[in-house]
């Protein structure tokens, strides 16, 4: 399959690169890959114990792994909001095409190809899958990674708020893990103070139920979230980093490499989505975020046009005839994507740099830091290498 930024087929050399690290080749890992590997391991035993029960803490085989993608479920009331969210974030559609999607009438089940396999799962607004006996609960929240609830902040959402309630509490005797995220979507034109009262709101309306019922603590996060500007790849990003096993390795490399190179910020962004998966221990803003989302829009389209549409044979001959004589890989500068532009305002330039077919990193540097681009490639080059290495160790087995 052909990279998505770098128009090229790279995936034989990032088969190449990822033939390092493999399970009973230990003796060949630095230091920080065995740890990391040793604390996975360590993580992904404990879990399965607390699955399956408790088992002797030295047995050599922790058993078979997690199977199946994780599962995030898009709940909530008819015209909420779940299709057209699913169709904006994962199919790029144009918010305002989803006026014309029609309601949904099954569940609608998408398989995602990315970084991280998962499914996403949109529920018909109609359906309360505790009152319907056809449902297989266990089937359907055994492997779930987070429950999203999409509440219309539009609209009177005392009903959506019940119904939410109702899930949770279901949910909670059986599943107490289950993460639950409520997405108040909608919240466009809707002004700063109103945003605030409503998840003010919301939330103690769902909190004291729970605590009625003895449930303090319970794992709800709330989003304030519209199709019509960032704020819904923000909340998906932050709902995707929960599911993402040892985040805060991946948040120490990017630590490191903002600290060594200077970056204002890095993400490490899904391209297909523009989900950050990643990102630095400085504060995250949506004007950053922003700002490397859109240029990831701009790079993909660039290389649509100039670079990975596949190519006829006839016009890659020609290309690689005469005046070159070359094979077209050996005309590019970079095996790659790679970019990097200079803003006007403060000459803060950003640099983006592809991870593997799904993953880039986008990074804003400070203003000087472009004097020092062969530093920074450098340092950049050893961090992608230790994210490829981070997934190979982290992917399910
Ligand atoms: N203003 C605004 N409208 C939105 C937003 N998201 C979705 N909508 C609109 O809400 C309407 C309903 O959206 P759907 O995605 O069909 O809702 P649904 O929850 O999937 O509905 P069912 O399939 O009936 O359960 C559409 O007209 C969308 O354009 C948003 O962030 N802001």
């Amino acid at each position: 399959m052909s990279s998505r930024l770098g128009g090229w087929d790279i995936t034989s050399k990032l088969e190449g690169i990822h033939e390092g690290p493999r399970r009973g080749q230990s003796s060949s890992l630095s230091p920080a890959q065995l740890n990391l590997e040793r604390v996975f391991e360590q993580s992904r035993q404990r879990q399965q114990q607390q699955k399956n029960g408790p088992k002797a803490p030295d047995l050599p085989n922790p058993g078979p792994p997690t199977k199946g993608k994780p599962r995030l479920l898009l709940m909530g009331q008819r015209r909420s909001g779940k299709s057209s969210i699913s169709s904006v974030v994962f199919h790029k559609l144009p918010p305002s095409e989803t006026l014309f999607l029609e309601s949904t009438a099954r569940i609608q089940k998408d398989s995602m190809a990315s970084f991280m396999d998962f499914q996403v799962w949109d529920f018909p607004g109609q359906i309360d899958i505790f009152e319907n006996p056809t449902f297989d609960i266990d089937a359907m929240f055994g492997e779930i990674g987070a429950l999203i609830w999409v509440i219309d902040a539009q609209d009177d959402y005392l009903e959506a708020v019940a119904r939410l309630n109702v899930t949770i509490l279901n949910l909670q005797r059986t599943y107490p893990n289950i993460k639950i995220e409520v997405f108040i979507h909608k919240v466009d034109g809707l002004s700063d103070d109103y945003k605030q009262d409503i998840q003010r709101d919301i939330t103690i309306r769902i909190q004291d139920e729970l605590s009625d019922h003895g449930f303090e603590n319970a794992p709800v996060r709330f989003h304030l979230t519209s199709i019509y500007n960032h704020s819904i790849f923000e909340a998906f990003s932050k709902v995707i980093q929960k599911l993402i096993p040892r985040l805060g390795s991946l948040e120490a490399m990017l630590t490191n490499l903002c600290r060594t190179c200077r970056f204002e910020k890095a993400y490490l962004f899904d391209v297909l989505s523009k989900i950050y998966i990643a990102t630095d221990s400085a504060p995250a803003d949506m004007a950053s975020y922003e700002i490397c989302s859109d240029y990831i829009d701009v790079i993909i389209d660039i290389t649509e046009v100039y670079g990975s549409w596949p190519r006829s044979k006839g016009y890659r001959e020609s290309l690689e005839g005469e005046p070159w004589n070359q094979k077209l890989e050996d005309q590019v500068a970079s095996n790659w994507a790679e970019s990097c532009m200079v803003l006007s305002d403060g000459n803060r330039p950003i640099m983006l740099r592809e991870v593997d077919k799904y993953l880039a990193l986008v990074a804003i540097m400070k203003e000087d830091s472009y004097d020092k681009m062969p530093l920074v490639n450098m340092n950049v080059e050893v961090v992608v290498d230790g994210l490829k290495e981070f997934f190979e160790i982290t992917k399910p087995k």
